[in-house]
């Protein structure tokens, strides 16, 4: 494909196909995404359906092994050409620059001159250029029209042709205008175009090849008790891996055996190296320090992490931001139009009596026109934009997803992990009617079914002191704790409400106790066990270290930020004011959380969620954009648009940058290729463009287009 008109086309002839619900072709990375219905269509009928309007398409599958061949194939075959063809041209444009030196008559210059203008060279040199170098604008124009549409290879193959055709009816007819070298300029200058916008698009796709390169080639396994290496690709799941120190880590895992800190900054963008012990899970491409590890394979080829993360940043990287549904419907008419532009340039000069005038005006309409600038605008940008995302830990789905970002302004930030660490250790027990040991065993007890980080805050500190039994059952109150029975007693561990709903009333004294201790930022639990009150558990969360800076620099890019927290008012107003944030949203029970955000939408906020939380997934669905903390639970990450791989809420503003940066550049690369097109294309008809300066224009502005986009993997993001 060589334009917007191109992709346009594919993408119609791909809908039309029986069978296709859904499809999208991107220009940028020459990727088409159909969805289809397998009973009634398959990947033969579809590579028909594309064949018939003069395309090709290759498999998926057959893509992943010869793709980067391909498009460095692609790339020196057409610098090859452009060299041959810059060769070739070079002695007429010389022609062309001494004739406008003032020789006088007999000089050694002006037979210079004369004879590099002489149509038969003219005519000799053009000749491979036109049909030699520019052999495949013939192909894909004739390839586009038998497949009944025009792209931008019609265009510049009927302006080349008509320049050409014309100055050999000037020889025959013994006239002396002559065209050959305009038509042979046009050919280089579009070639040149051609191979630079090749060469920097295949730098569009660096960061998946950074991504790609990060994998380990080989592994080191155990198998019937002796130590082999294999490559990556045959560890299999339950495999025994041995990972020696300052090994890269080959494949994701869970620990089984030694102590190392390992690096995942390359996947996190987190910098601290992380402890692992056994048990701690260890993730593929990731960097063992000093320690020996050992540990058991759990997922491995395409289901570890990072193939899923270059997957996603493929599929982020090919799809289309709603924007570019303007260049899309533009590019589709663009083609027929500019057609009809040079037709009645044409006649018009025609009729005004100035055929030849007619003839070089119709030309660089033909040649200015091409919308190639306007398909490669979005596209470039969303790649580099959601590539250069990747590098700095934040994935991004899909293109829609960058666009909606930059508009965001109001963030809603969720506290229990998100804010804080999300990892609570209990401070202060209080027990009440019962010695400490026993409401602290009752309580972990009763907090072991659970998987909410405060119930593992209070199992973890009662195994430091002795056993936690099983409970006879469990319940969970989302939201407000727990309810459950151990050693035939009846426990309720949680909020306030909880303890009111269940009718248990508390004493004033401790409903002091616990209010003293929410002033100071703590989470404070309590229990009652046969309905009688019996403990205050209280817990604290330490807040991440560059949380009160991410809120600063928000609100430095005046966007609001709101906390959102199920924990009680006075907890969440201490931690709010320890980072800087004054609207707080608390006691907000799990299945209200969405419904704040769609409140906050309807004041007419648009809305950024940022959480970790199973409970945070049905808020971060309702945002406008739902970013998941990356260290948190899967369920939010399936919920969210936006994954921001390193926990640290940096990555929120740096988000928010990268958005507003791609649609700045977006912006900027449309409006430079419809400026382009809308004054090119006048100022070509009413013949105030040489045909060959509109060559140089049009493969000038692709390239400008292309070079811009890349500039953005230079974006500051901090
Ligand atoms: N397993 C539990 N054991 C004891 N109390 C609980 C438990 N789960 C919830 N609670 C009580 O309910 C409150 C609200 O819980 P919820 O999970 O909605 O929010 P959170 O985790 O405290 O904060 P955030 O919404 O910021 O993540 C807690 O502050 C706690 O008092
Ligand atoms: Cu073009
Ligand atoms: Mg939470």
């Amino acid at each position: 494909m060589s334009c917007a008109s191109c992709a346009a086309r594919v993408e119609r002839a791909l809908a039309k196909a029986p069978g296709v619900e859904k499809v999208n072709v991107n220009l940028a990375t020459e990727k088409a995404t159909v969805r289809f219905d397998p009973e009634k269509t398959g990947d033969e009928a579809l590579q028909r359906a594309v064949e018939r309007t003069g395309y090709g398409l290759v498999p998926w599958s057959e893509t992943e092994k010869g793709g980067e061949e391909r498009r460095e194939e692609e790339v020196r075959g057409l610098k090859r050409r452009f060299i041959l063809a810059a060769v070739l041209t070079a002695p007429m444009l010389i022609g062309m620059v001494l004739s406008f030196i003032p020789a006088s008559e007999g000089s050694v210059l002006q037979s210079i001159v004369h004879f590099l203008h002489n149509p038969y060279l003219q005519l000799v040199l053009s000749f491979p250029v036109q049909f030699g170098m520019g052999w495949s604008f013939y192909v894909h124009a004739y390839r586009a029209l038998r497949g009944g549409g025009a792209n931008m290879d019609v265009l510049v193959v009927m302006g080349t042709t008509a320049a050409y055709g014309y100055s050999i009816w000037q020889m025959i007819a013994g006239g002396h205008h002559f065209y050959f070298e305009a038509s042979a300029t046009i050919i280089t200058l579009i070639l040149l175009g051609r191979y630079f916008e090749a060469k920097a698009k295949g730098r569009t796709s660096a960061a998946i090849q950074k991504l790609m390169s990060l994998n380990a080639k080989s592994a080191r396994i155990e198998r019937d008790g002796r130590e082999l290496e294999v490559p990556v690709e045959e560890v299999r799941v339950g495999d025994v891996v041995v990972v020696r120190p300052g090994e890269k880590i080959p494949v994701d895992g869970t620990v089984l055996e030694g102590r190392s800190a390992v690096d995942e900054s390359m996947l996190t963008g987190e910098s601290l190296p992380v402890e692992k012990e056994s048990g701690s899970p260890v993730t593929g491409a990731t960097l063992n320090g000093n320690g020996a590890l050992k540990f058991r394979a759990d997922r491995v080829g395409t289901d570890t992490a990072l193939a899923q993360i270059i997957q996603l940043v493929e599929d982020a990287q090919g799809s289309k931001a709603p924007i570019q549904k303007i260049a899309d419907k533009v590019a589709a008419v663009f083609v027929p139009a500019v057609l009809a532009v040079a037709v009645i340039t044409f006649f018009g000069w025609l009729i005004a009596g100035d055929g030849v005038k007619g003839l070089t005006s119709a030309v660089a309409v033909l040649v200015i026109a091409c919308p190639c600038a306007l398909g490669l605008a979005t596209p470039t940008a969303i790649m580099v934009g959601t590539g250069r995302g990747a590098e700095a830990g934040i994935l991004i789905k899909g293109g829609e997803h960058l666009e909606n970002t930059h508009r965001v302004d109001a963030v809603v930030l969720d506290k229990t992990g998100t804010i804080t660490h999300g990892k609570p250790v209990v401070t202060d027990l209080l027990a009440y009617g019962m010695s400490e040991a026993e409401a602290l065993g009752l309580a972990a007890s009763a907090e072991k079914g659970s998987e909410h980080p405060l119930g593992e805050a209070i199992v973890m500190r009662a195994r430091e002191t002795g056993g936690v039994a099983d409970a006879e059952s469990f319940e969970a109150e989302p939201g407000r704790g727990i309810r459950a029975r151990v050693r035939d007693r009846e426990v309720l561990l949680g909020t306030r409400a909880l303890l009111e709903l269940e009718g248990v009333s508390m004493e004033a004294e401790m409903l002091g106790t616990m209010t003293k201790l929410e002033a100071e930022g703590k989470t404070v639990m309590a229990m009652a066990v046969d309905g009688t009150p019996a403990a205050l558990i209280a817990v604290a969360d330490t807040v991440k270290e560059t949380s009160a800076e991410a809120v600063k620099t928000l609100r430095s890019m005046a966007v609001g930020v709101v906390m959102m927290t199920g924990d009680n008012e006075r907890t969440a107003l201490a931690i709010g004011k320890k980072v800087g944030i004054e609207e707080v949203l608390a006691e907000v029970l799990p299945e209200n959380k969405a419904a704040e955000v769609e409140k906050l939408k309807r004041s007419g906020k648009v809305v950024a969620m940022v959480g970790d939380g199973i409970n945070d997934a049905p808020a971060l669905a309702t945002a406008d954009v739902g970013m998941a903390i990356g260290t948190g639970t899967d369920v939010a990450i399936q919920a969210a648009d936006i994954t921001l791989m390193r926990g640290d809420l940096m990555a929120v503003p740096a988000a928010i940058r990268l958005s507003r940066a791609t649609m700045r550049k977006i912006k900027q690369n449309l409006f430079w290729a419809f400026f382009y097109n809308t004054i090119g294309i006048p100022v070509a008809a009413f013949g105030l463009l040489n045909p060959v300066i509109a060559g140089g224009a049009m493969a000038l502005s692709s390239v400008c287009v292309v070079l811009n986009s890349l500039s953005l993997r230079a974006v500051h993001l901090e």
